[in-house]
């Protein structure tokens, strides 16, 4: 039989917390033939929410559901986990942008990354969902350095990707099995670069580049970039709480990728520690178009921008700086 992974989901008694933990233990993200070992943590006033949802998995009768535990302490949270989905923290609100929740949410990153440099295995990999999600990955990264490396920290774009298919979808008249290939480069927020110079769609039959099949440039450079990238605060404006569904999906897409791989001819987009790919400062959790194999990931090489694209890059570049400079002033005035 094939033994069981050990997951943790963080903020398990949150939104998201609720929409992920059933497609982790349907086997929707590992597979119908791998069990899993679910462990949830949350605060412990949530307790009791979180027993209810424990309840909820053992009523949900899943076969690929090995086990299913309610924690809310760092230690046997993190203890000889495979994977870590990082939610547990702050939304913002109405008005806010993702780096006003800096302050408060970064020293959780900070006591997690420890807890992962301490408990879990060397090999766990992590996805940072919680905002600001590059730089709280960035933070989490640090704190484990030396322990687990740096490439097993990941903080999630794709929920952008994922917006980027469908409005692109809308646009055409298509679906979403017709278009790939988007990119989302930078950082989770308004500074993100949605670009689909590299994307194509299949209309009628016929596989065609993004700009040709789309027919309008000044939508693709206008209207399509501002609706992805703000997408997140619409949703806020309209549900009065932050994106839920779509999020828990982007993420279970995003470890699925990871843990199974790309499809042939296809990247997706995910922040990962830079390695200099195309000058973005090593180190930064930025968003790139990556290929995956074997559960590695590789940074898509080669692409070329015009003067646009550039401009959005060093924009966003230099977001992700700040928040970095930020994070880390905060932390060492932390006292964790
Ligand atoms: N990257 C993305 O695309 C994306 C998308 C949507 C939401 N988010 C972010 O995800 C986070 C969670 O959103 P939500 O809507 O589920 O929020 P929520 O308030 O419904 O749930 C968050 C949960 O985290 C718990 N929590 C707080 N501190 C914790 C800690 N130290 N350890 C464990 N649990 C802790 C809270 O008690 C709560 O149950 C927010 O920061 C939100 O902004 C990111
Ligand atoms: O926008 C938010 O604050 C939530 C999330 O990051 C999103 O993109 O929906």
């Amino acid at each position: 039989m094939t033994a069981p992974l050990r997951v943790l989901v963080t903020g398990a008694a949150g939104q998201i917390g609720y929409s992920i933990v059933i497609r982790i233990a349907d086997g929707t993200v590992f597979g119908k033939d791998q069990p899993v070992q679910l462990v949830l943590l949350d605060v412990p006033q949530c307790s009791n929410v979180l027993e209810g949802v424990v309840f909820e998995l053992q009523d949900c009768a899943l076969p690929t559901l090995h086990s299913v535990e309610a924690v809310t302490e760092e230690k046997p949270a993190f203890t000889g986990i495979d994977y870590a989905f990082l939610v547990g923290a702050m939304p913002r609100r109405e008005g806010m942008e993702r780096k006003d929740l800096l302050a408060a949410n970064v020293k959780i990153f900070k006591s997690q990354g420890k807890a992962l440099a301490e408990y879990a295995k060397p090999t766990t990999k992590v996805i940072v969902v919680g905002n600001p999600a590059n730089t709280n990955a960035f933070i989490a990264a640090k704190y484990a350095a030396g322990k687990i490396p740096a490439k097993n920290f990941s903080a999630m774009t794709r929920l952008d990707h994922n917006r980027a298919l469908a409005q692109l979808a809308l646009k055409t008249g298509t679906t979403i099995g017709d278009v790939k290939n988007v990119i989302i480069w930078g950082n989770h927020s308004g500074t993100q670069f949605p670009d689909v110079t590299h994307a194509t769609v299949k209309k009628n039959g016929t596989e065609t580049d993004a700009y040709s099949a789309v027919g309008d440039n000044a939508f693709l450079q206008g209207p399509f970039i501002a609706t992805v990238q703000k997408r997140g605060g619409v949703i806020i404006e309209k549900r009065k709480l932050s994106s839920a569904m779509s999020a828990a999906k982007a993420a279970c897409d995003h470890i699925h990728d990871w843990h199974f791989g790309t499809k042939a001819g296809e990247h997706v987009s995910m922040a990962v520690p830079s390695d200099g790919s195309y000058g973005i400062p090593q180190g930064l959790i930025f968003s790139f178009p990556v290929t995956i194999e074997g559960g590695e990931w590789k940074i898509v090489q080669g692409l070329s921008f015009d003067d646009f694209a550039k401009g959005k890059i060093a924009a966003t570049t230099k977001e992700l700086e700040e928040e970095r400079d930020d994070a880390l002033k905060a932390c060492d005035d932390a006292n964790i």
